[in-house]
């Protein structure tokens, strides 16, 4: 069935969120299926799990423990990173109620330090900065703990490699050559969080939540979950909220706004939060993926009919990525 086609009979009303395994994608046809998995669950569902990533299971050791070394350090350490003073949420430090996501929300608690992908060995010309304009800019790394920049930027590669393999496989999703994405996202706005969840007991409230029910702005996010603490919720098209409940090994990918746009909403940008009463600290690791500054997002013409006309202007990702990030910075009350 055509991509327009399948649209109209999947509506968003999934109780469960799939897990795909794409550890296998040695041979054309391997790869067939998978991209027909993964267009299915980005058409229903917005969201899916992925095992067979290939991060190895020491890297992610490794940054949970420097993490959480970093966020247990005094306030006045971390501020002298504060991200508004370098003007990009891309990087840098965010503390408690910095963002918020939600009108409707007090402000988002959680603390996070962000940065981009940068190679281990400084370059003495770094032309990441001048390339990426608003969205990034060159990296801030905080001197302690020992080993942080190491451990984020380790992780940082590794999950850029499956980022990558995402994009191809969603290209073929969309009916797409395999490569159509990979000239768009050279220098690509990846943007890495390193999230904690302080600890929240009592009922879950909508007044402050973790993080507020909001898409992401991206492409696709892929986020690393803490294994055993509930808390990222995401909303069906029934309003119930699915539990997605962490799954040791893998990894919770997302479609985001702007993969929405590419798609003209045939990929589903789905709502989420993540909350937890859990009485103990939780953290996250989510990297955002998108293309490049200058990229205009147009509907791909396999996702536009006569029945179904694009939705969207076209816009580059930068000016769609700086509005996003005023409304989620600019409207913060932070008391
Ligand atoms: O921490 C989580 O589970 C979700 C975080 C999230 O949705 C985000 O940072 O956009
Ligand atoms: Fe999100």
């Amino acid at each position: 069935m055509s991509l327009v086609g399948s649209a109209a009979v999947l509506d968003g009303a999934f109780d469960s969120i799939p897990v795909i395994d794409i550890g296998d994608t040695f041979t054309p046809e391997r790869k067939a299926a998978l991209a027909h998995e993964i267009r299915n669950a980005c058409m229903n569902v917005g969201f899916f799990y992925v095992t067979g990533h290939g991060i190895p299971q020491e890297t992610i050791d490794n940054l949970l423990a420097v993490m959480e070394v970093y966020f247990s350090l005094p306030l006045e350490t971390k501020m002298k990173l504060f991200h508004r003073e370098f003007g990009s949420s891309c990087r840098g430090y965010a503390p408690l109620l910095d963002s918020n996501v939600d009108p409707a929300n007090r402000g988002d608690l959680h603390e996070a330090f962000a940065a981009g992908l940068e190679e281990l060995l400084p370059k003495e010309n770094d032309e990441k900065g001048a390339n990426d304009s608003g969205m990034a800019g060159a990296n801030v790394w905080p001197s302690e703990p020992a080993g942080f920049r190491e451990a984020c930027l380790n992780y940082c590669h590794a999950a850029t490699g499956v980022g990558k393999l995402l994009f191809r496989l969603f290209a073929l999703a969309l009916d797409l050559p395999e490569t159509y994405f990979e000239d768009k996202s050279k220098n690509s706005a990846t943007v890495m969080r390193t999230i904690h969840y302080p600890p929240q007991t009592g009922p879950i409230s909508d007044d402050i939540v973790g993080v507020g029910a909001h898409s992401d702005a991206q492409c696709f996010t892929m986020l690393w979950q803490q294994p055993g603490i509930q808390a990222l919720q995401v909303l069906n098209s029934k309003k119930q909220w699915i539990d997605a409940t962490p799954i040791p090994g893998t990894l919770v990918i997302n479609i985001g706004d702007q993969l929405a746009r590419w798609t003209n909403d045939i990929f589903r940008s789905t709502v989420h939060r993540a909350t937890s009463n859990t009485g103990v600290p939780r953290y996250s690791v989510p990297l955002f993926f998108g293309t490049d500054y200058h990229v205009p997002i147009e509907a791909i013409p396999s996702c536009v009919s006569a029945d179904r006309p694009p939705k969207y202007e076209s816009i580059t990702a930068g000016d769609y990525l700086h509005k996003r990030l005023q409304e989620a910075y600019g409207s913060t009350r932070p008391s």
